[in-house]
């Protein structure tokens, strides 16, 4: 099974991913590293610019049939059996991508991001089986407790359990208004 775990820069795809891979006894695959090795994508600056579908379709040539947990903010468009999108509270987004040393505009770029729902909506415009998990205020041992939990279960779909815009005047000085 291909598990895709996808989300805003700074949610926690990385050390969620490494958890579940290691929980699942599956092989862990960061997409960025992964299209660096195979020559997929253009650096412009300090960004690597991947074409999705040749991301893809790599991808699916070295993958399919494997039990691999591709960890990426490109992973939703890969031809996964399940997506899993976290979310994080964008305050939070923002006070990590500050830490990271991100500019003004690339942070308000992704808080707006998570505000607004961006991959989360592409992730339902390209796979069927997208579950959606809010990591704020917990543990990734905790996170990756609830997505094994959905996994055993047989939850294929489960979204629409956060709405930031609750929190829209608390992270109102980060965005690029
Ligand atoms: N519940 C949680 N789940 C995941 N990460 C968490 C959680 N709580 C706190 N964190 C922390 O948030 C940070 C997230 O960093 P991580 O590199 O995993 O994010 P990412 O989404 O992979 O970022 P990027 O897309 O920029 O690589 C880590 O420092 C991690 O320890």
């Amino acid at each position: 099974m291909i598990i895709a775990v996808t989300g805003t820069p700074g949610v926690g795809k990385t050390t969620v991913s490494k958890l579940l891979a290691e929980r699942l006894g599956y092989e862990y695959v960061n997409l960025r590293d992964y299209a660096v090795e195979r020559g997929i994508g253009e650096m412009k600056g300090d960004e690597l610019e991947v074409e999705v579908d040749e991301l893809a379709y790599n991808f699916e040539r070295d993958f399919k049939g494997k039990n691999v947990v591709a960890d990426g903010h490109l992973s939703h468009f890969l031809n996964a059996d399940l997506v899993i999108v976290l979310r994080a509270n964008p305050k939070l987004i923002a006070e990590r991508l500050k830490e990271r040393g991100y500019s003004r505009e690339k942070l308000g770029e992704n808080v707006e991001a998570e505000l607004v729902d961006v991959i989360l909506v592409e992730a339902l415009e390209e796979n069927e089986n997208v579950i959606e998990v809010d990591t704020t205020g917990k543990t990734p041992e905790e996170v990756v407790e609830e997505i094994l939990d959905l996994i055993r279960k047989g939850v294929k779909k489960r979204v629409g359990i956060v709405d930031w815009s609750k929190v829209y005047d608390e992270v109102l000085p980060y965005l690029r208004l």
